[in-house]
């Protein structure tokens, strides 16, 4: 299979501006910065990834420059030669490799994906097995800083009909605030929308058993990671008491963190992101430890452009179930595109056609204007 060989691997950092500031308990991103891997084969064929992250290093243990650099100098090298027709053979050699890093892993397999569709002519989503939908329902994340005018934002999304999911991002302010905020927002919303928190592990233990059953009595449907991730033992213990479902998020940074979660019992709701796990097989590896378990499944996002977002939706659309929906809405957040046709979000669903590989084409154009010099 001399024609499918690997014969470079390109990274390429992306700032590109947010439609408003988007304040996380650990962070406010006033842009997103986007790392794009590039698979070029020697058959003419070229695979397209997302390597993103939120924050620098604020979120997780890579940053953007860092992925760059992991790639360029550790993951380029190992891949180059290699039949790109084998995602298997190729992961593994990678994996062998490099023991952490599953968020440039995550743009590689995606990559390599891509380059398989587009060669055989199927969906990502094929060759991961097969969909069993076409669309993806998307929450919508309120996290202006302002409860009016997150409430005039999500009024906005139901006539749109475009989001009537929301999560709202907790954690930064006074625990009693956050929670007023919370209320606030299901009180004016009702019955018409779920309305959920992230508290991005801002609380401890003690704050979160009280914070806990506040917000499920405010109506308050999810409660994501609402203390430390290496708090396992907190989360299950928070699990049981909590009347609203706990979701683990951070606490995921691996397929085998996942298992040991599964194990612990620790939250009975998982968070999915390609990013956390190496990619869009590998997330599917952390689904079927929740399904085997019972664990409810939710379609996560590190806000991602339009490649990550699609490269996870070809993944999510294999699931039996996803009980809670997906947050795939990070091109959503973002004033500009790199791909020639943005995804298309209709009826509070994102779509996804059956194109080859992830079914998206760079905008080179595009992509040279916002590219990091
Ligand atoms: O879930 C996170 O922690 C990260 C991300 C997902 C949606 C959003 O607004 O932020
Ligand atoms: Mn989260």
């Amino acid at each position: 299979m001399s024609h499918s060989l690997i014969e470079r691997v390109e990274t390429v950092i992306v700032d590109l501006p947010t439609i408003r500031p988007h304040k996380l308990a650990m962070h406010t991103l006033q842009q997103q910065t986007l790392v794009i891997v590039r698979v070029r084969c020697a058959d003419g064929i070229e695979g397209v990834g997302e390597s993103t992250t939120i924050g620098g290093l604020s979120y997780a243990g890579e940053s953007p420059e860092s992925i760059k650099r992991n790639i360029d100098s550790h993951m380029a090298p190992l891949l180059v030669g290699q039949d790109a027709s084998n995602v298997n053979a190729a992961m593994q050699r990678i994996e062998r490799a490099v023991k952490a890093n599953t968020f440039a892993k995550s743009g590689l397999e995606s990559a390599l994906l891509d380059a398989q569709g587009k060669r055989l002519g199927l969906p990502v989503s094929e060759l991961l097995g097969g969909r069993v939908r076409d669309a993806l329902e998307v929450a919508w994340t309120l996290a202006s800083g302002d409860t009016a005018r997150d409430i005039e934002e999500a009024e906005r999304m139901l006539d749109l009909r475009r989001h009537r999911i929301f999560k709202l991002k907790i954690g930064a302010g006074e625990p009693a605030r956050d929670i007023a905020h919370a209320a606030a927002i299901k009180r004016a919303l009702g019955e018409r929308a779920s309305v959920r928190v992230d508290v991005n592990q801002a609380w401890d233990e003690g704050v979160a058993i009280r914070g806990c059953r506040q917000l499920a009595d405010a109506g308050i449907d999810l409660i994501e990671q609402p203390i430390a991730r290496f708090n396992r033992a907190g989360l299950a213990r928070l699990s049981r008491i909590s009347p609203a479902a706990i979701m683990a998020d951070e606490a995921i940074e691996s397929v085998e963190d996942a298992f040991a979660l599964a194990a612990e019992g620790a939250a009975p709701v998982f968070a999915l992101k390609i990013a956390k796990n190496g990619g869009p097989r590998a997330v599917l590896r952390t689904a079927h430890i929740a399904e085997a378990a019972g664990i409810g499944l939710y379609g996560g996002t590190m806000l991602e452009g339009s490649v990550g977002t699609l490269a996870a939706a070809h993944a999510f659309l294999t699931l039996d179930r996803l009980s809670w929906s997906t947050e795939l809405f990070g091109p959503l957040l973002l004033t500009e595109e790199i791909v020639t046709e943005a995804p298309v979000y209709r009826d509070f669903q994102l779509e996804v056609p059956r194109k080859p590989g992830l079914g998206l084409t760079l905008d080179e154009d595009r992509l040279a204007f916002f590219a990091r010099q």
